[in-house]
Parts: structure tokens; sequence; C-alpha cells
């Protein structure tokens, strides 16, 4: 996700930009060919003619490289020496094969070649087989490749767990050279999210992100590494919400309004058939929006339609090969047209987001904290000066990027997936909305002192969120130091993911983990009963940071909603689907409904 046009290159002094760092590192790499080295001599294969003159040349010398009056490196040949050069000063070449054959350019280059095969290999090996006895095992893998060739990244996470079947709950996987290890099933996921958190909390590294995010104590919360600065600004963001109203009433009353007016659109809509997409996104941005920028949009304020649509784009960008292969490949980025396809939708949404800190910054006025970005700009002013302090105006940028990208995506895909189940299966919204009528009646506002009085509807909420299992795969992880998860050892630096449908759709677990089954979370007597496995949220040091923001959205929205409307599928249309968009983030396909008033 890169800057608008340009401004990757544009990136600040300090930035960790590892793009071009495969092009730059090419010149350590040839520098031993060079000089002497003996380990090089290992690598070269033994033959008549390359013996004869390589010995003298490959032969480590006393005397350091010089250089000409042209500046050019030159090495004294020893006395010895067959070439007729005693004496005299040699250019030293690239390549060691060049300078010891000069008349055989075909066998010095795959001389060469050869070289690089072999140092490449023993990388690769050193690199991805190291003999960790108690690894988890995956499938065979090709050197540099790995498995990258055989996987359908496309449907990433159905393929884990079509792997799961055959290599158990905790299985190895090979990105190029990067080692991620997959964990399945309720106990290897507690495990490594709760019981070994402090080992397992840290986020891989996405060269793709070196686009956006600068510098270690400024990469927001979502990919920062587990870490000094990740702490401080979860820490802040988590106050500075909570100050803003998150578990108090204050964000009860915010939703509650918003729910009004989501319900004034919704009734606009009664009589033909829409797709509720916009809306909802709209009605939870705004929850958000209010908090981090102390305002909210219009329904058909056209500049937030767009930012709306540009959500969709980058939630199918993520599903994408190519982001996953620049991530891996980061030297792809440089192919013209390559940033542009990934971060075309980012850019957009970055230079929206950028100018609402502007227009805050003008309108700052420090003795007046009217939402998150005052909050930030004021601990930004506090630690002036301090270069190690997360609290940077960089760092603000991408926390809202964050709390905003986190916050309305998640929470609308997941009424989307309610509302479609609620007109695929209208025999439940009935019971849903006896329980409204019984519990709330149809006047008076739902608020979250009626959810402990409502266990059907908290069943079918959490239903929703079990079925409609948005993040699959959560969000990776990383070891920050050796640790061992369901017996196996997994060394330091390998990428986690913590397959959230295994747990979620357990078969082992849920009476019918494929059906919509609110009775999954009801016991014999009506009432909500907790269960383990229900972990949308993923859980220990990274769980969620929304999530109590997101259950009172949920709440509150289909509650209201379903109070004072009836939807049903469009007569003449056939019934939607409850497949899912695969990638990263699992979304219901489009889908159209009727509303009707009650
Ligand atoms: C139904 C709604 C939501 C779901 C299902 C959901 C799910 C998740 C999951 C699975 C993770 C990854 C946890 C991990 O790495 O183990 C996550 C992280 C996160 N979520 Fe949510 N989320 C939702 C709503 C929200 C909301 C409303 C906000 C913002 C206010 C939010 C902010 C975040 C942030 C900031 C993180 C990163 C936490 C960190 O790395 O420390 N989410 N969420």
């Amino acid at each position: 996700m890169d800057p608008p046009a340009g401004e990757a290159q544009d990136a600040p002094p300090h930035s960790n930009n590892h793009i071009g760092s495969p092009i730059q590192e090419e010149g350590p790499h040839q520098e031993p060919l060079t000089s002497s080295s003996s380990s090089s001599s290992a690598a070269t294969p033994a033959g008549p003619t390359r013996e004869k003159a390589a010995t003298p040349a490959w032969q480590p010398t006393s005397r350091p490289p010089q250089r000409d009056q042209a500046g050019i490196r030159t090495r004294e040949l020893p006395p010895q020496s067959k070439h007729h050069s005693r004496g005299r000063k040699v250019p030293v070449c690239r390549s060691k094969a060049t300078l010891l054959h000069p008349a055989q350019p075909g066998t010095s280059l795959a001389t060469l070649a050869f070289f690089f095969i072999v140092l490449a290999l023993l990388l690769d090996f050193t690199k991805r087989r190291r003999s960790w006895s108690r690894y988890p095992p995956g499938p065979p893998s090709l050197p540099f490749f790995g498995n990258i060739l055989q996987a359908d990244v496309k449907h990433f996470p159905e393929y884990c767990n079509k792997l799961r079947k055959k290599y158990g709950d905790v299985f190895s996987f090979q990105f190029c050279w990067d080692n991620v290890v997959i964990i399945n099933g309720l106990e290897s996921v507690k495990e490594g999210l709760i019981t070994k958190s402090e080992d397992t909390s840290d986020r891989p590294y996405f060269p793709i992100t070196d686009c956006y995010v600068y510098k270690e104590n400024c990469a927001g919360m979502v990919l920062a590494k587990y870490g000094q600065s990740w702490k401080e600004v979860r820490r802040f963001s988590l106050s500075t919400l909570r100050d803003f109203g998150l578990g108090k009433k204050s964000l009860e009353e915010r939703v509650m309004e918003e729910a009004e007016f989501l319900c004034s659109a919704l009734k606009s809509k009664s009589g033909s058939p829409f797709d509720p997409y916009l809306m909802l996104n709209n009605a939870v941005s705004n929850v958000i929006c209010s908090i981090i920028f102390g305002d909210r949009f219009e329904y058909d304020d056209k500049k937030f339609l767009t930012v709306m649509r540009l959500f969709e784009d980058i939630i199918k960008t993520t599903g994408e090969l190519l982001p996953q292969l620049v991530n891996v490949v980061p030297a792809l980025v440089h192919i013209p047209g390559v940033k542009q396809k990934i971060f075309r939708a980012h850019n957009k949404l970055f230079d929206f987001l950028r100018g609402v800190i502007a227009e805050h910054k003008e309108g700052w006025d420090p003795n007046v904290k009217r939402d998150f970005i005052d909050a930030f700009l004021e601990k930004v002013e506090q630690v002036k000066g301090d270069p190690s302090s997360s609290f940077n105006e960089p760092n603000l940028f991408l926390t809202v990027v964050d709390l905003f990208t986190a916050g309305s995506g998640t929470t609308s895909t997941t009424l989307r997936f309610g509302l479609l189940y609620m007109i695929l299966y209208p025999n439940l919204q009935i019971r849903v909305q006896e329980e409204i009528d019984q519990v709330i009646g149809r006047e008076r506002q739902p608020t979250m002192d009626d959810r402990a009085n409502m266990p059907y509807t908290s069943a079918v909420l959490n239903e929703i969120q079990r079925c409609g299992d948005i993040l699959p795969l959560s969000v990776p992880h990383m070891t920050s130091r050796d640790t061992e998860i369901h017996g196996f050892f997994i060394p330091k630096g390998t990428t986690l993911m913590f397959n959230l449908t295994s747990i979620l759709k357990d078969e082992s677990i849920w009476e019918n983990p494929y059906q919509f089954y609110p009775e999954h979370f009801l016991d014999a007597d009506g009432q909500l009963i907790k269960r383990d496995a229900f972990m949308p949220f993923s859980a220990g040091r990274r769980v969620c940071l929304g999530e109590q923001m997101a259950k009172m959205n949920l709440f509150l929205f289909f509650t209201s909603i379903f109070q004072k409307f009836t939807f049903h599928i469009p007569r003449d249309q056939p019934r939607p689907s409850e497949m899912a968009t695969g990638g990263t983030i699992r979304a219901p396909l489009p889908y159209q409904l009727c509303v009707e008033v009650r």
C-alpha cells in the first residue's frame, strides 16, 4: 500500500525501504570474487584446464588490491604466475573466470553460473532445511520457490484446510524462503495464542508495506512488530477509545443515534430491491469516524461513497496473487504498473485520510480534545524532539488508517452476512423479531442493557460471526523467539497463521458446523452459552482491539433494524448464495434484498 504517486520514492531518509535491497546486495556478493577466497575455490569443479590456470591467481595474497591512476582496482600477480605478467599490475576483474580464461568466455560463464547455482542452493538449504528435528511436517517443497507454485493462493484458507487433513493440526509450509507454520484446532490455537503469547505475538515483515510503513517506531498497530512502539500505541488507542466512548454510555449513544439514521435510509429504500452494502458500511464507518475525526457522513455524501467503494477494491486486492508475489520478490514492485495495480485503491483511501488529518491540524486547539486525532496530536506535542517516541505524525496517520480500515470493513461485512442469513432463513428472522417485541417493544430504542435479556438474538449474532468467519486465517503472527506448540519446535522468525476456520467450523466441536444453527449457542432452556471455540476476534496479546466496539455495533444495529423492518429476497430473484468471496477477508457475494416497514 503506497502513498500517492511518487511518495514511495520520496520516502523519508530514515525509510527502512527494503524493496530495492536485493538489487543493492549484488555488490557485496560479487566482492569475494575479486579477492581471493578459499571457499570459492572449493566450489569450483576440478578439471585439468581450470586447475592449470586457476591455482596461482586464486591463491590468497598478502597484498591487498590497490588502485591504479585511473582508479581501477589492481593486484600485483605473484612471481610464479604462469601468465606473462610478472611484476605487471593487472585489473582485478569482477569475475574470476574472466581473469583466468580471457579467451574462453563460454567456459567462464559456465563456471560462474555453476558457482552461483551451488551458492544459491547452499543458501536455500541452510535457510529452509535446517535439521530442526521436531519441526512440523508439511508438503515437499522446491528449492527457492518452496510450496508457492503448488499453493492455491487465491483460496488459501481452503487449501490449508486440505493440508490439515494430511499433515495434522500443526503443519509447515514454505513461501519461497519464508518458513510458515499453520496452526489448526482449538487446543493448538489456544496454546499458540494464549499460553505461548509472549513468544508468538510478533508480526512478520511484509516488504510490500515498506511503501507506507516508514520505520520501527512508526508502523501503526495492526502490522507493528511486537515491541515498545506497538505496546505504546495499543495502550494509548485503547484508553483513548475508552475516553471517547468505548465501554461508556457515550459510544452507545453514538451507535444508537447512527442506528436511527440507518433506519431512515432503509425506509427510503422500501418498495424496490437494493444491495445493502454501502448503507451498512456507511453506518458502521460513521461510528468509528465520529470517534477518530469527530464527524459523520451523510448516506449520500459522494466523497464518502467513493471511499466505501475503495474498501471493496482493497478487500479484492488482498486476495490476489500479485501482492503475495511482491511480498516474496519485492523487486517486482519496480515493474511499471505493478505498484499502481496493487495500491490504486489504497492511495485514494490514504489521500482521504491525510486530508482529514490535515484539516484537524489546521484547526487544532491544544485546550480542546475533540476526538482521537486531537488526543494523538497532543501526545505528539508532548514528546516533540524525542526521536524514539512512537507518537509522531506518520504514526498518527498509520494508526488512523488501522482503526478506520479494521474498524469499519469487518463489522459491516458481518452485518451484511447477518442480513443475508435472515433473508435466507425467514423463520429465524421471525424469532428474532418476536424476542425484540417481547423485550424491547416497537417504540423504545434498543440499548446494551437489553442484551442480557435476549439470548436468542445474541445466539443469532454469534452464529452470524461463526458462519461468516470473516478473517479465516486471522492476521499473520511471527515467533519472536524459539518456541514449541503441540510438541513441535518452531524457531524464532517463523510466520504463524492461526486457522480460525479450523475452530469456528470444527466438526468435532459444533453439531452442524456448516449450517446456520443458532442453537449452537443455546442450552436446553434457551439460555445463551459460552463456547470456547467461538474465537472470531482471535485471542492473546494481539486479540482484536475493537472487540467491545464491534459487539456493541453488531447488537445495536441488528436489533434496531429488525425492530423496525422485515427483510426478504426480492420476489423475481433467485435465492442468494451462502458462498463467500475468498481471500484474506471473507465477504458475502453481492446480493439484493427488499425491506418492508413492520
Ligand atoms: C466483527 C468485527 C471484527 C472482527 C471479526 C475482528 C477480528 C480481528 C482479528 C481476527 C484480528 C487479529 C488478531 C490477531 O492478530 O490475533 C483483529 C485485529 C485488530 N482489530 Fe479487529 N475485528 C473486528 C472489529 C474491529 C474494530 C471495530 C476495530 C477498531 C476499533 C478493530 C481493530 C483491530 C485492530 C487495531 C487490530 C490489531 C491488533 C493488534 O495487532 O494489536 N477491529 N481483529
